[in-house]
């Protein structure tokens, strides 16, 4: 192949995917049959409650943790046997990094920087500098705030195709949070990097993501586009006396104290809203990302 069709080959794999992805702990159910296809140059914000499972996901998705069914897919290459090529196109952010903590921030990313082709020192060094972290400091002695910085530094020197972050906001102040998105905006829309990032902040994922996928009981619910959302999902409100007609089809169902029904549904393949919310009396509004993650998780 020349070199301009192995360029295109390249740009249309989806940089991480995953088909049927199923996995538990002590019997109990996270990953239901997950499946996923990253869009390249995308920003997906993966976002569920505690415990849903995002986390193991990821790592699943990573070749980090071995699911017990379905697989993953690294630019193509099985998550599990990833080459050192594509090794070197990915950074992930733990939740918690507390890998080399006995280093010095310097020495830990001069040690990292040597398997990255692309390794960004001066970005490093201005950075380290505008965010006020000695690089003398022992890692261990950082914050979690400063530590996770110091982390995310690392995962964006490396200039990755692929960035996955799994809550990379958590720890930090609302100014570093801001500057957090504002590089993850930059890095997608100059350098078309691939990101996935987890997320309980629903305004973070709204200023960032271009999708979104909810993960809930194991699954992947309402993978779309951010701006789609509202147009596809909302809030089909039928009074009691048409509860009957309800669709059997929902995203959730709840029964309000005077017997009208509220679900979440959504707009079939023509644009269309179920039957129901064409009768007479029933009503359908729209629902913004927090509502629709909240009606359907609670
Ligand atoms: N190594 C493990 N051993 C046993 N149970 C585990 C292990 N890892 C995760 N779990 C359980 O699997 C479930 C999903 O955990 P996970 O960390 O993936 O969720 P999460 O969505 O990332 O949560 P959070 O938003 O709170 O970080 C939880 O109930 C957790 O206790």
């Amino acid at each position: 192949m020349n070199a301009v069709l192995q360029e295109t080959a390249k740009a249309s794999v989806s940089p991480l995917s995953a088909q049927g992805l199923m996995h538990g702990f002590d019997g109990t159910k996270v990953l239901d049959g997950v499946n996923l296809a990253l869009t390249p140059g995308s920003v997906l914000g993966l976002i569920g409650r505690n415990g849903a499972g995002k986390s193991t996901l990821i790592r699943a998705l990573l070749g980090l943790l071995e699911p017990q069914g379905g697989r993953a897919l690294v630019f193509d290459e099985p998550a599990l046997k990833l080459s050192d090529d594509a090794k070197a196109r990915i950074a992930y952010v733990p939740q918690q990094p507390e890998a080399l903590a006995w280093l010095t921030v310097q020495q830990m990313l001069d040690f990292v920087g040597r398997f990255y082709p692309h390794w960004d020192a001066e970005f490093i060094r201005l950075t380290l500098e505008r965010w006020k972290i000695q690089p003398k400091r022992l890692l261990a002695k950082l914050s979690p705030g400063e530590r996770q910085r110091v982390d995310l530094l690392r995962a964006l020197a490396s200039q990755p195709e692929l960035l996955v972050l799994d809550e990379p906001a958590a720890a930090l102040d609302p100014v570093a949070r801001r500057e957090l998105l504002r590089e993850i905006a930059l890095r997608a829309g100059e350098a078309g990097t691939t990101v996935l990032f987890s997320t309980h902040i629903v305004s973070d994922l709204e200023r960032v993501a271009s999708e979104v996928a909810f993960l809930h009981e194991g699954k992947l619910l309402l993978h779309c586009d951010v701006d789609d959302t509202k147009e596809r999902y909302g809030r089909l409100w039928l009074p009691a006396k048409m509860s009957a007609a309800a669709p059997a089809q929902s995203l959730s169902r709840r029964r309000n104290e005077d017997g009208s029904l509220s679900l979440v549904v959504q707009r079939d393949a023509h644009g269309q809203w179920p039957e129901a919310a064409t009768l007479t009396g029933a009503r359908v509004d729209a629902l913004g990302l927090e509502d629709l993650f909240v009606e359907i998780a609670e």
